[in-house]
């Protein structure tokens, strides 16, 4: 693949690329280093999937890719005691592969270095440095607990930050909320002596119930291993209203799972109400808006294909 392409290829489907300048550089590296955390959770659905097919546009482009199982980050974030944590890590880190990354990834658990004293010196010399406001900003989106607030929500931070000095990291990918942690990161890194990352925000996916974000917490996603027939209860009850594109969680998942996977999306409906119709994603838009497609027959187009396109996935977890 020459640099345009895999340039093409990373920035295909994110929102943003601070910076492409910077992106061309590592890309010209012998392989450079991509990493993203997640907080070990009971479910892995479409909404994490979106990043992790991001990381292996990445793989395809020459990055190593590290997957942090940021267990420490879960507890500082009140998801569970060390031990439950734990347990959910080893299946997460399953699905991560079975959803197509590479052999030569490598997992890394948070704990496996950040107790180390080098780690926490760093933590105390990034905490002298970063004010209680912009720490507590950053966070915004990812706390759990947004009303009583602790003193972990702004140690989690300063970890994520150092993790990216630990890992060795070229690149940080993350969903869009995750934008202020890394813009502290790469006005912190450079002071400290270290290179700031490049930092790619991909989008979040809305939950099934119209939210802002699907979430492991809410009852509101599709989890990458879930059965047929549950995809398509999901799928049925899903907010989908007719005519608004926006904020659409079925049109959603149609663009990242299934156009890009395959050009067109076959709509069967009965013949009363226009017969079956093959159609690209922007046809998919452009009738949708029009209210020229009724959100049942969307549904359960997608839910069909949806189903196909994670069968292996299903396969690989049984
Ligand atoms: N709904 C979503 N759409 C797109 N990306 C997501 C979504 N949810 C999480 N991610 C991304 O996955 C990465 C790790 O998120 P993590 O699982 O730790 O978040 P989370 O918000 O705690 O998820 P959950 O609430 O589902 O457990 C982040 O980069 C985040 O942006
Ligand atoms: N902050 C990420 C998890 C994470 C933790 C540590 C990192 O170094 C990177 C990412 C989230 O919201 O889920």
């Amino acid at each position: 693949m020459d640099l345009d392409s895999k340039m093409e290829n990373i920035k295909n489907g994110t929102l943003e690329v601070v910076t492409e300048e910077e992106l061309k550089e590592k890309l010209n590296k012998d392989r450079p280093v991509a990493y993203i955390g997640y907080e070990p959770s009971g479910n892995v659905h479409l909404g994490h999937a979106i990043t992790v097919k991001k990381m292996i546009d990445l793989q395809n482009a020459g990055f190593k890719v590290k997957i942090l199982l940021a267990d420490l980050h879960a507890y500082l974030n009140g998801k569970g005691s060390l031990e439950e944590i734990e347990e959910i890590s080893k299946y997460n880190m399953k699905c991560f592969r079975a959803l197509g990354l590479s052999e030569d990834t490598e997992f890394i658990f948070g704990s496996s270095y950040q107790t180390k004293e080098d780690y926490t010196y760093k933590v105390y010399e990034l905490a002298l440095s970063t004010t209680l406001t912009r720490a507590k900003r950053s966070m915004a989106q990812i706390t759990r607990d947004s009303k009583d607030h602790k003193v972990a929500e702004v140690i989690y931070p300063l970890m994520q930050v150092l993790d990216m000095i630990f890992l060795e990291v070229d690149l940080a990918l993350g969903g869009m909320e995750q934008r202020k942690i890394h813009m502290l990161a790469r006005e912190s890194l450079p002071r400290m002596g270290y290179e700031a990352p490049v930092c790619i925000h991909t989008p979040l996916l809305h939950g099934t119930d119209g939210s802002d974000k699907m979430s492991s917490s809410k009852e509101n996603y599709i989890a990458i291993d879930d059965k047929p027939d549950v995809i398509k209860m999901k799928l049925q009850k899903s907010y989908c209203p007719l005519g608004i594109v926006e904020g659409n969680p079925v049109i959603e998942i149609a663009d990242h799972f299934i156009f890009s996977e395959d050009k067109t999306l076959l709509i069967e409906r009965p013949d009363k109400f226009g017969g079956n119709l093959e159609i690209s994603y922007n046809e998919l838009l452009d009738m949708y808006s029009k209210e020229e497609l009724h959100p049942l027959d969307l549904k359960n187009s997608v839910s069909k294909r949806l189903i196909e396109i994670l069968e292996p996935v299903r396969e690989y977890l049984k």
